[in-house]
């Protein structure tokens, strides 16, 4: 579902991604965890085509990044901070223009706005003008946008950073609810709680690279450590400790 092979992006002579190489598949919350800065919302938004990578590959549903970037995108749903939504369309309004862009005929959208209604207990929202919403209600319909095309691979970007206690209950909620075998949701975040709670498992990334993957029970045994955020620290501690090393080493 998705493949990342020596992935590589700078920006000017700044090395923003060093060689990620990865695999997820359907059914699985991959994480990636890592503090600001670290290259995640770089990833997402190159695999997501908005940028292009300078060297390696990928490919998102069996699609190359670069050289099938409208299949991918019609494999994707983005979620990243910002919500962008318009005060006076009504949720539904809201998921028909969206789907208006996908080119999904009035019938298929108004099915899909019913099962995603059910899925996410929109019911309440959907007839209502986004200038009304709370923050939850409008993270849910920020949610059920970038699902309206039912794609197969859903990426979450620092999704939950900025809401409230309540609104980010029911993000995490939301992503527990679409997890299913047909679906990989990748999401980004620097929050230990979220990744225990939510993902399968993890790739720990610090300086563009990916320093570890496995599960939260795996990464912590791997540590010696005792939870997930002492394992993180200590992960980063090695890889300053390796890139001192190497400067040394050069000289
Ligand atoms: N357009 C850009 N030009 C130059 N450098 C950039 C650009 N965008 C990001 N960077 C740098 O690339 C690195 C990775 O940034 P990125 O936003 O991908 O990290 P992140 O893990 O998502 O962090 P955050 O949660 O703060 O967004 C950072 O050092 C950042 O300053």
């Amino acid at each position: 579902m998705l493949k990342i092979q020596n992935l590589g992006k700078a920006y000017g002579d700044f090395q923003a991604l060093k060689n990620i190489t990865l695999e997820a598949g359907s059914g699985e919350v991959f994480g990636l965890l890592g503090a600001n800065g670290a290259g995640k919302t770089t990833l997402l938004r190159t695999l997501a085509t908005l940028l292009s990578p300078t060297s390696g590959t990928a490919s998102v549903n069996g699609y190359d990044i670069v050289r099938q970037a409208q299949r991918v995108r019609a494999s994707i749903g983005l979620v990243n901070g910002g919500m962008g939504l318009h005060d006076r369309l009504t949720g539904r309004e809201t998921l028909r223009y969206f789907a208006s862009l996908y080119g999904m005929s009035r019938a298929a959208t108004d099915g899909r706005i019913e099962t995603l209604s059910q899925q996410l207990d929109l019911h309440d929202l959907l007839d209502i003008r986004a200038g009304g919403f709370s923050t939850g209600m409008k993270q849910k319909i920020v949610v059920a946008r970038a699902l309206i095309h039912d794609p197969p691979v859903l990426l979450l970007d620092e999704a939950a950073s900025g809401l409230d206690v309540l609104a980010r209950r029911i993000l995490l909620d939301l992503v527990l609810a679409l997890k299913t075998r047909e679906r990989l949701i990748v999401y980004s975040t620097h929050v230990m709680s979220e990744v225990e709670e939510l993902c399968d498992r993890v790739a720990v990334i610090a300086g563009g690279e990916v320093l570890k993957v496995g599960t939260v029970p795996e990464l912590v045994a791997d540590s010696g450590e005792s939870n997930l955020e002492r394992a993180f620290f200590k992960l980063l501690s090695e890889q300053k400790q390796n890139q001192h090393g190497q400067a040394v080493l050069r000289g």
